[in-house]
């Protein structure tokens, strides 16, 4: 029996939502300290975050300049300008201090604003344009500092609160903590974040030929390179990853499941097609996994289902066929979407649709995804349709999209592209 691309996604999305939702569940947060290229980088809040603080704290200059009461310059003109007495200088970091009335005070970026001041006129428009005596500036301040227009009050003042006021809400649970959002926790002096678990991945590679990189390679060995694309796959999407391989053993296979109680879903690659030593099919078909073909060109084989264990839980799993092209595509087509929804990331590629460089074929009841690069024309070139071409999909930078129910598309009809190159 063939099931569509879309029915296969749906099945894999149900089969994943009570996991997704138990780490959700905000009896399961966890606190992790906010330390810079720390733990929290891209874990995913498990509650509202309120600012303890004002953002800034307190009013301050958002020029270097001078601050004024605007009222002291309301009657400058070109013709006449006001000349002020010039004041202390101060900088960002200097305890917050009264403004003489009166007088032009030299304010840098990010200083408090002198109480007293409602202000600030940038140095290039004060005359002369540059500080006067202060720091490495030379020249005499004692000549005061000329205004050739007014000010209307609050010119460049941030406001205290003006970024964030004080019990605020910040961050709402489900946030995805990147950069920006790091840095907002920084900024009002939070320390500490609740966040939801990791989901933990059981990662199994299967395929008595495989050997780990690193390992020399027997006749009839290859090196395994699904626990590559799929570990680093899934902490793309901020999982915890487990990897094992099991040779072609069903009990092997069970015992390496069952020596990992802990984890929330199992993700098996090879072991799932038509052969003789079929063995991820022959463990778990009896317990619970169901397996039949995607109509999907690669990655055909498809498993998932809830694994019945002794005294456990039932566990979701997701059976992926083995050459590498078709495992790195089966995770790009059914887990990357709904584990990015959970994580708080954008679930869809960018699509385009663009013309086709060249002529391709298709297997006409399939849905078939090609990998290819775009041109400096506008157009998509398409490598061969092997799913054992990994070294293709590493150059690749889109892939290609035909649909079910064409056998093949000329040089320049419209394809569906996503790029992978983000
Ligand atoms: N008679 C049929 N044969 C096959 C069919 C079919 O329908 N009838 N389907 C083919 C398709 S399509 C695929 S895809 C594969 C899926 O096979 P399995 O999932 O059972 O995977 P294996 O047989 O274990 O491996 C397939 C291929 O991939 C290599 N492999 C496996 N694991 C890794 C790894 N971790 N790193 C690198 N390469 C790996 C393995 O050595 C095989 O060459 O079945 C087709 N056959
Ligand atoms: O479906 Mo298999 O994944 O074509 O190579």
């Amino acid at each position: 029996m063939s099931t569509t691309v879309e029915e296969h996604a749906a099945t894999v999305a149900a089969l994943l939502a009570p996991a997704l939702a138990a780490v959700a569940d905000p009896s399961r947060a966890e606190m992790v300290p906010l330390t810079p290229a720390g733990p929290a980088h891209g874990r995913v809040l498990a509650a509202d975050v309120r600012s303890p603080l004002p953002v800034p704290p307190f009013a301050n200059s958002q020029m270097d300049g001078y601050a004024v009461r605007s009222a002291d310059i309301a009657a400058a003109t070109g013709s006449r300008p006001v000349r002020l007495p010039i004041g202390r200088a101060r900088a960002a970091g200097d305890a917050a201090d009264v403004h003489e009335l009166g007088t032009a005070t030299p304010v840098m970026t990010g200083a408090a604003i002198p109480a007293g001041a409602d202000a600030v006129v940038q140095i290039e428009a004060a005359d002369p344009p540059r500080f006067l005596g202060i720091g490495a500036a030379g020249g005499d301040p004692s000549a005061g500092v000329a205004f050739s227009t007014p000010v209307a009050p609050g010119t460049f003042i941030r406001e205290a609160g003006s970024d964030v006021t004080a019990g605020q809400l910040l961050l709402t649970a489900g946030t995805r903590l990147g950069p920006a959002q790091l840095a907002t926790l920084a900024a009002v002096g939070l320390t500490t974040a609740r966040v939801r678990p990791r989901l933990r991945v059981l990662l199994v590679s299967t395929g008595h030929e495989l050997r780990a990189p690193g390992e020399t390679l027997g006749s009839g060995q290859i090196h395994d390179a699904n626990t590559a694309s799929l570990a680093a796959s899934l902490i793309d999407t901020g999982a915890e990853v487990a990897c094992a391989a099991a040779p072609d053993d069903a009990e092997a296979l069970l015992a390496v499941i069952a020596a990992h109680p802990e984890a929330d879903l199992l993700i098996t690659t090879g072991g799932v097609s038509a052969g003789a030593f079929e063995v991820v099919r022959d463990a778990l078909a009896s317990r619970g996994v169901s397996f039949g073909h995607v109509a999907m060109q690669p990655g055909g084989p498809q498993g998932a289902g809830m694994l019945r264990r002794d005294e456990l839980a039932p566990l979701p799993v997701v059976a992926f066929p083995g050459n590498p092209v078709s495992a790195l595509l089966s995770f790009e087509m059914f887990l990357r979407p709904p584990l990015r929804r959970a994580a708080g990331l954008r679930d869809q590629r960018e699509v385009r649709w663009l013309p086709l460089a060249h002529a391709i074929e298709s297997p006409q009841g399939k849905h078939q995804i090609r990998r290819g690069m775009l041109r400096d024309d506008g157009s998509v070139s398409v490598g061969a349709p092997g799913s054992h071409l990994l070294h293709d999909y590493a150059r690749s930078t889109v892939l290609v999209h035909v649909p079910a129910g064409i056998a093949a598309l000329p040089a320049g009809a419209e394809v569906e592209v996503w790029r992978i190159d983000e």
